[in-house]
């Protein structure tokens, strides 16, 4: 298969056929500066059988083979719908993540088909019937190339197979690019009637459930005093809740954030029940869901044998599987989690790791009774009565009494997604209240080794993870024939916060820095979460935000190693989800983060999405790539580190609004379409962080140098002797909402309340 590096060496082979703003081409991507090297080759353990393949999502429909913005020409005005914007741009990018859930595309097609993911108002009434006709036609279409093959690396033996493409090095150029040009191809169509304006009403979290486990990961000692946290009881929320709630955040509050940061000042101490009515919509369209679990599809993977040995041995998971039956093996998730630890950790790492990994494949009924649990077993209030309880990971030394003895479930639901379950606790020992996320067991047509794979990343993942923008995980256990995590609580979630609309300008600034901070930290070690939204930030009772739900982290790089492992697969949520990743097999997932960060903060600002997926099919998507002197998307997403046009704005060339849409100054075209629409001082890194190009995007160091970053007073901890230290900024206090409504699944009751109540 090709790949985006091959594209991108091809571009620079060949005359580009449209202008591209090349002015700043010595400005080096961060992503582009490691020497050339030749990399030894290593299997792809994602690459799918082509017969069975649906987590490719690389494939489009002939419909879709051309994608062209029709930037730069009055073609993409807003106004006039006779205007011929290359439908292929439109098009060709809802076919990637159709395909992701296998079986799904059908269903997602006819899902969104519905209007209840993208209303109809939303979209272009001449997208919708060439968008389904391509979604059901896209499994006979041709592969898509990946991202990380056009990207600037190096690809060497590129075309011979494209199981080799996953892994290059950092920061190179690519060559030998086979990209078929088919899916540049451009054809016309006519402008949507109704793209004037960003309209995305829905804040939603499509359900992430693509999971690459790719690593092992080890205990580490808990070096942290436990945090506090506080005692509260709390209602949940999930990503699908989230998806369900639809339009929470009014049309209306486009350019609120200034007012909002006038009258929020008050509002913000406020720790009364939130007044969501303002906010909570009535409408709620259901977002399909963004991807199919590359982890949950058996395309994926190979299964058979291997699932087999993986259980058969204990110390299967770190020994590779047997060639014949994962020909790419030797870079299968269990030999990256080796990679990943033996190389980075030391003796203490790497035995934590062995041990935990034997203590998985170890635990009693792990491998037998996966599939006999149903997943429909009821988990009642006070039942951690197990009789059969293994403490896999545990931070404290408290894990002499089983499970169901140290712990009593209050009956709260913390929220459910793709992952699991997650609950509210009390540990009697202390009353501590934490949280337990319960994984959810093998479905039906997952194999085990799948399934396996998804837990062991998601809960080494968080046994390894210490920062304070992390959540902490304190208990890992085998319970009942589940996998239970143990973490700490956080009483809020931080859509709900959002969605109270009572967050000041200051503390939005401090929620996204301390993402930011926490993204800093992942990628620091190798790590990208690659699921980042509103719904996966949660926030304690003394302001700190913390990243959670790791089940679809991958690791891009071993220590020692400068090669940049690629992620694949269509994993996240709708609109938060990096462009690239709707187009190409195979991308680097740091930028995919940086942008998702991105997203965040512009639905903090504007209390709402700038658009429902990053595809030309979504207008307002496709508004914002126009007017960049490029035609194509797939040139816009390949472009090597030439700053974009916006990447200059500032107040002194500040564009002047204007209607005409042949006009670069036009607001409602082109980046500025979303960036103006956000504080001036932040446009300029948001920007950075939103270019449709993934090697000129900023990388997390560069975003955290920024001049307005660094200027963000952000409330933290500090090491205090064996404790925390909270420093709290002085310029804003953090929202704290009724426990009713601090957890989506709060929100989602008061939904349905209302709805009762006007029936
Ligand atoms: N430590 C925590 N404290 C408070 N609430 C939490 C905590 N962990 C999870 N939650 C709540 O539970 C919900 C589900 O958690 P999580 O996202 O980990 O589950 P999931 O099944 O992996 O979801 P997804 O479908 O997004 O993968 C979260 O959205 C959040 O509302």
């Amino acid at each position: 298969m090709s790949s985006l590096t091959k594209l991108l060496q091809e571009k620079r082979n060949e005359p580009s056929p449209v202008p591209i703003n090349n002015k700043n081409t010595t400005k080096s991507s961060p992503l582009l500066h490691t020497t050339s090297r030749t990399l030894g080759l290593e299997h792809d353990r994602n690459v799918r059988n082509p017969t069975t393949s649906v987590t490719t999502v690389t494939q489009l429909d002939s419909e879709d083979d051309t994608e062209t913005t029709g930037s730069s020409t009055a073609s993409s005005s807003v106004n006039d719908k006779n205007n011929v914007l290359s439908s292929s741009f439109l098009t060709a990018n809802f076919a990637h993540t159709a395909t992701l859930y296998g079986t799904s595309l059908q269903s997602r097609d006819l899902h969104q088909g519905s209007g209840s993911f993208i209303d109809n108002s939303y979209l272009g009434s001449n997208d919708i019937p060439a968008r389904k006709s391509s979604m059901r036609s896209s499994n006979s279409a041709r592969p898509i190339p990946s991202l990380s093959s056009s990207i600037p690396y190096s690809v060497p033996n590129s075309n011979k197979d494209a199981s080799n493409t996953n892994i290059r090095p950092m920061g190179l150029n690519s060559a030998n690019s086979s990209y078929s040009s088919s899916w540049l191809e451009q054809y016309g169509s006519n402008m949507p009637s109704n793209i004037s304006a960003i309209d995305s009403t829905v804040i939603s979290s499509p359900k992430v459930d693509s999971v690459e486990a790719r690593f092992v990961i080890s205990k580490q000692k808990l070096q942290k005093a436990s945090m506090s946290i506080t005692h509260t009881t709390s209602v949940s929320r999930s990503n699908s809740f989230s998806s369900q709630i639809g339009s929470l955040f009014s049309k209306g509050s486009r350019d609120k954030y200034a007012a909002n940061t006038a009258t929020n000042e008050t509002r913000s101490h406020s720790s009364t029940s939130t007044n969501s009515n303002s906010t909570a919509a009535t409408a709620i369209p259901k977002p399909g869901r963004a991807r199919q679990s590359s982890i949950y599809s058996s395309s994926r993977q190979p299964s058979g044998s291997y699932t087999e040995n993986f259980y058969g041995s204990p110390s299967s998971m770190n020994d590779h599987p047997p060639s014949q039956s994962v020909p790419r093996s030797h870079h299968s998730s269990i030999a990256n989690l080796r990679g990943f630890f033996f190389k980075k950790s030391s003796g203490n790492l790497s035995t934590s790791i062995n041990a935990t990994a034997s203590n998985l494949s170890n635990s009693p009924g792990i491998s037998s009774n996966i599939s006999a649990v149903s997943n429909k077993q009821p988990f009642t209030p006070g039942s951690y009565n197990s009789v059969n309880s293994d403490t896999i990971y545990s931070a404290t030394n408290e894990v002499s009494q089983p499970f169901s003895k140290r712990y009593f479930r209050t009956g709260e639901d913390l929220g459910a997604g793709a992952g699991g379950s997650v609950k509210l606790v009390k540990r009697l020992s202390d009353s501590k209240i934490l949280a337990v996320k319960e994984f959810r067991l093998k479905f039906e047509n997952e194999t085990k080794r799948d399934y396996v794979k998804k837990i062991t990343s998601e809960y080494c993942i968080g046994t390894t993870l210490h920062h304070q923008n992390i959540i902490e995980t304190v208990e890992i256990v085998y319970d009942n024939n589940r996998m239970l995590q143990v973490m700490e609580y956080c009483d809020y979630d931080l859509f709900a916060i959002v969605m109270s609309d009572k967050m000041s300008y200051e503390e939005t600034c401090c929620c996204f820095k301390q993402i930011l901070t926490g993204v800093e930290y992942l990628h620091s070690i190798g790590l990208a979460h690659r699921d980042l939204k509103l719904d996966n930030c949660v926030i304690n009772s003394k302001g700190i935000v913390k990243l959670i739900d790791f089940g679809a982290a991958v690791v891009f790089s071993y220590p020692f190693s400068k090669n940049l492992v690629e992620a694949s697969g269509i994993v996240g949520s709708d609109p938060y989800l990096a462009p690239e990743v709707c187009i190409f097999t195979k991308y680097d997932p740091r930028p995919v983060d940086i942008w998702s960060v991105a997203i965040i903060f512009a639905c903090m600002i504007l209390k709402k999405f700038p658009w429902k997926i990053p595809k030309l099919r979504d207008s307002s998507f496709k508004l914002f790539c126009s007017g960049r002197d490029c035609d194509s998307l797939s040139s816009l997403v390949t472009r090597t580190p030439n700053p974009p046009s916006y990447d200059n704005i500032s107040a002194d060339s500040k564009p002047v609004s204007s209607n005409n849409a042949s006009d670069p100054n036009n607001l409602n075209i082109g980046p500025q379409r979303l960036l103006h629409q956000l504080p001036e001082e932040s446009q300029h890194i948001i920007g950075r962080m939103i270019d449709l190009a993934p090697a000129c995007r900023s990388s997390i160091d560069e975003v955290m140098k920024d001049p307005w970053i660094t200027s963000i007073e952000m409330c933290h901890q500090v090491e205090d002797g064996l404790k925390y230290k909270l420093v709290s900024s002085s310029d804003h206090t953090h929202t704290k909402v009724d426990q009713s409504e601090a957890h989506i699944a709060g929100l989602e009751k008061k939904k349905k309340k209302q709805q009762r109540q006007q029936k």
